[in-house]
């Protein structure tokens, strides 16, 4: 391990948060200031009581004049911009709609007559009503917008929580702004991909097809949100969103070495003849039982089989590459392993621990996975919060939240990112956000689904400095990856799958039999090829550039040994001629 590589939760700076006071701690996301949240608090209670105070009011011309001042407020006192207020208060469009159409005719007290739709009759009093219901929704979503364009998301619900708005409900408006940014992000990226394949949005109103085509578009929309909507929710359910506190006290929790020091304690003669020891585990001599063991698995999405007789083990402390082909089976594994499938039949074994639908929960919170689309995992506002979910969902308290937040960006370089939305950072930002989350809730494995995949040199270099810094933690490691130059490099441990089925297992240096690759549909790692050509040289494996550029020094050696060899036999055939 390079001296960059840190242990990610010993090298930690305090968190500002617990040096506060302790009203506030629990009202914070990350390391905002205190003062900004008090006030935000003040403006949440404020813009709740005026909400309160509007609801009161009957007479149409106090709502106008309400509603009127606040729009003046807004835009001359707060100096926000009219398109944004403009913007926000589309989102009134449908319930006004709603309103007007269907109020006029539910009016219950009856009245004077205006118009009659099939049996239905609306009223003088039923428009009037629907008249200062629309007012109403005017003025709430004014006193809304001005909370939203004055108030950092991140604060917005920290206040909330503060103020004791129910967890489920605070959910469940996170949830449904995450939808609505989906289903725009889902749009935009479409809108772009058929726009740059010749999708005409000029003469929009005259060409039939565009039209067409704009519908289909609406369509797949909706079956993408929904879809990924549904990865969404695998990994909210991964991190214990669907399950309270996970079943799980916080005493049993506060320290997670204390869990691992009882596995150490409960040792069975294991399988471990790796020679890596840079995992605290392994440093500490011990032969523990596996981490994960899988007997006979098979698994079918309907009709189609995936998984077919799976049966391998990995034990504690390993790094291991999980490779193969597209459709070998990989992801759906990691579901198995995750507890959020179950076999249809075969067990899956979590640290000697059967694993069944009544305790995936429990077993879960042990194995964390990142998934390989960052933005499947990402659904809060902020970073800060998306890495608190897990560790709230364990029923932590607020000052630990905090503090494994602070530890979590710590570890994968995000320091100081708390308060910014994850939906606008980079991809590889985004990926490491992912991991943040799943380090929070201290799993004893990490298992990661092709997490080097669009990372630039830079960022897989970090990546790979971050999964030592995991294992030398005491983390086992899995990597489900096609990359055979970096499994070659980091595994303890290769698993090769195709087509449900396992190929085989055993140490890295199976990435170096070329009957195995060719079926695995893998080739041979790069820095092995030019030996592979070198005559006589085919047995040299190296697995780091240090192994090549020795094996290569040592080749060069070699020939300037016989070279040596050669010319002192020329002198000396040359010598004895000139004696003879
Ligand atoms: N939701 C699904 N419904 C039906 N079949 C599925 C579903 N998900 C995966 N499969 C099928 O199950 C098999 C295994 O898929 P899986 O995604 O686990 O493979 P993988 O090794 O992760 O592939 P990749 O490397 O491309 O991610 C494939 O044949 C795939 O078509």
């Amino acid at each position: 391990m390079s001296d960059e590589q840190m242990d990610w939760k010993e090298s930690i700076a305090p968190n500002p948060i617990e040096a506060s006071d302790n009203a506030d701690g629990a009202a914070t996301a990350g390391s905002a200031p205190q003062q900004p949240l008090r006030q935000s608090r003040r403006r949440v209670l404020s813009v709740l009581g005026l909400l309160a105070t509007l609801m009161l009011f009957r007479h149409p011309a106090v709502l106008v004049g309400a509603a009127g001042c606040l729009l003046l407020w807004m835009l001359l006192w707060c100096r926000h911009s009219p398109r944004a207020i403009a913007s926000r208060m589309l989102l009134i469009i449908p319930f006004a709609l709603g309103t007007i159409v269907l109020v006029p005719f539910q009016h219950p007290a009856g009245g004077t007559a205006l118009l009659h739709v099939g049996g239905w009759t609306a009223t003088e009093e039923g428009v009037r009503h629907a008249f200062v219901l629309l007012l109403k929704i005017i003025g709430a979503n004014l006193l809304l917008t001005s909370l939203l364009l004055s108030t950092p998301v991140y604060q917005l619900i920290a206040s909330l929580r503060a103020i004791g708005m129910p967890a489920v409900l605070l959910e469940m408006t996170v949830l449904m702004m995450r939808y609505s940014g989906l289903l725009r992000e889902e749009a935009r990226g479409m809108l772009h991909a058929q726009r740059a394949r010749g999708l005409q949005l000029k003469d929009w109103r005259w060409r039939s097809r565009t039209w067409n085509r704009l519908g289909e578009l609406l369509g797949v929309l909706f079956v993408r949100a929904y879809s990924r909507s549904g990865r969404i929710y695998q990994s909210i359910a991964a991190r214990g969103g669907f399950s309270g506190s996970m079943g799980i006290t916080q005493s049993a929790l506060s320290d997670n070495e204390v869990r691992r020091v009882n596995n150490i304690d409960s040792l069975v003669e294991g399988n471990s003849n790796t020679t890596d020891t840079s995992n605290k585990a392994v440093k500490e001599g011990c032969y523990m039982k596996p981490a994960i063991e899988v007997r006979e698995a098979t698994f079918h999405y309907g009709s189609r089989q995936a998984l077919n007789g799976l049966s391998f083990s990995i034990r504690q402390g390993a790094k291991v590459a999980l490779m193969g082909p597209n459709g070998a089976g990989k992801s759906t594994l990691i579901a198995l392993l995750n507890g959020l499938e179950q076999p249809s039949s075969g067990e899956v074994t979590i640290f000697g621990e059967p694993m069944s639908s009544s305790n995936a929960q429990l077993l879960r919170r042990r194995i964390g996975v990142v998934y390989q689309d960052p933005d499947d995992q990402i659904f809060s506002p902020t970073v800060g919060e998306d890495v608190a979910f897990g560790p709230r969902n364990l029923g932590l308290d607020e000052t630990s939240v905090q503090q494994r937040v602070a530890e979590a960006l710590h570890a994968v370089g995000l320091e100081g990112f708390d308060s910014r939305s994850p939906f606008e950072l980079s991809y590889g930002q985004k990926r490491r956000v992912a991991i943040a989350g799943v380090l929070a809730m201290k799993p004893d494995v990490i298992v990661l689904d092709e997490p080097m995949a669009f990372l630039d040199p830079k960022s897989r270099d970090q990546l790979q400095q971050l999964l030592e810094a995991m294992h030398s933690d005491g983390l086992t490691v899995i990597v489900a990856t096609h990359d055979v130059d970096f499994a070659a490099e980091w595994a303890t441990d290769v698993l090769m799958m195709k087509e449900g089925k396992l190929l085989a297992s055993g140490s890295p240096e199976l990435l170096f039999e070329p009957e195995l690759l060719s079926n695995a549909d893998l080739h041979l790692p790069r820095l092995a090829r030019p030996f592979r050509l070198l005559q006589d040289q085919g047995h040299v494996q190296p697995r780091t550039v240090q192994d090549a550029a020795q094996a290569i020094w040592q080749l060069v050696m070699r020939g300037g040994e016989a070279l040596k060899l050669r010319s002192v036999n020329r002198m000396d055939g040359e010598t004895r001629q000139r004696e003879g």
